[in-house]
């Protein structure tokens, strides 16, 4: 993540993490300014990924359009195959941005509560599961 001050910060909305389910599905962002629909205020605001080669990226698609990202039970029951989607999400800033709310709908998928997950020994400590699951926030 960017080291400039907590508003600008890429994870200034909500901070890095992987999801702990199988597989996430989301809408894109919608922006509300006092209950009405507001074009999106800040190009810069929304939704990150950090990538395998380690490079952040700015995920954008359309509203008629859904996206997944691997979650952590993915990556055990996969032995590493598949790995968690390390992501953010950035707050919008500047003279527009103020009072305006970003919503999404996301859909976790995973196995039934009693499912026992064993973590492969091929993986002991994946850096996504670990280093970012105990940042989670949100
Ligand atoms: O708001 C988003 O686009 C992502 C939300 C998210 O990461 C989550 O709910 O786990
Ligand atoms: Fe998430």
């Amino acid at each position: 993540s960017t080291q400039k001050e907590d508003g600008d910060s890429v994870s200034s909305w909500c901070g890095w993490h992987t999801d702990h389910g199988s597989l996430t599905g989301l809408t894109c962002g919608l922006f509300m300014k006092n209950s009405v629909e507001v074009p999106c205020p800040d190009s810069a605001a929304g939704l990150y990924i950090r990538t395998r080669d380690d490079r952040v990226v700015k995920v954008t698609f359309g509203e008629d359009e859904l996206a997944y990202q691997i979650g952590e039970t993915t990556e055990i029951l996969s032995r590493g195959r598949l790995c968690a989607t390390p992501h953010c999400v950035q707050a919008p800033s500047g003279a527009n941005a103020s009072n305006v709310e970003r919503s999404t709908f996301a859909m976790f998928m995973q196995p039934d509560w009693n499912e026992t997950l064993n973590f492969p020994s091929e993986i002991p400590y994946h850096q996504e599961v670990c280093h970012l699951s105990i940042t989670k926030s949100c």
